[in-house]
């Protein structure tokens, strides 16, 4: 898919209000994600951090679950932004656990992840981020 500029950037101004709602007490690492569907909602995620350290839940993870709680499942890009509090950081790539989530229900050659950082923005194809992942196909039998 191609995204056009106006596109990308309302999803990173998405992504920037998703932050807002970081709830990170141990990093005080801040991350917003803004997923849009094929059907164009929006759905805005951020990190939610958890005294055990271990269930805490990125802003990838989060818009994604959200979508597909509600029924949707099919995507078109997210945009991602964070840093910690307070600084202003460049692009934050998606960790690999979301890389995995985003495999799950996305076409590696089609669906785009947007990294920004202030003013300036960097788009990547699925397939670039998770090359030779494992995906429901493996599963199948040959
Ligand atoms: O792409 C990323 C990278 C990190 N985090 C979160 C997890 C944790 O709350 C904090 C520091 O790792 O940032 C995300 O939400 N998304
Ligand atoms: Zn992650």
């Amino acid at each position: 898919m191609k995204l056009d500029e106006t596109t990308k950037n309302m999803l990173v101004a998405e992504a920037y209000e998703a932050q807002k709602a970081a709830y990170v007490p141990y990093s005080n690492f801040s991350v917003g994600a803004a997923l849009l569907a094929k059907n164009g909602t929006v759905y805005r995620g951020c990190n939610i951090e958890n005294a055990s350290y271990s269930p805490t839940n990125c802003a990838e993870r989060t818009a994604f679950f959200k979508a597909v709680s509600e029924g949707v499942t099919e995507f078109e890009a997210i945009a991602v932004v964070g840093n910690k509090k307070g600084e202003k950081g460049g692009f934050c790539a998606p960790c690999g656990v979301c890389r995995q989530v985003m495999a799950e229900f996305c076409d590696p050659d089609e669906f785009l992840i947007i990294l920004g950082a202030g003013d300036k923005t960097s788009v990547y194809a699925l397939k670039d981020m998770l090359p030779l992942g494992f995906t429901n196909e493996n599963l199948k039998s040959s």
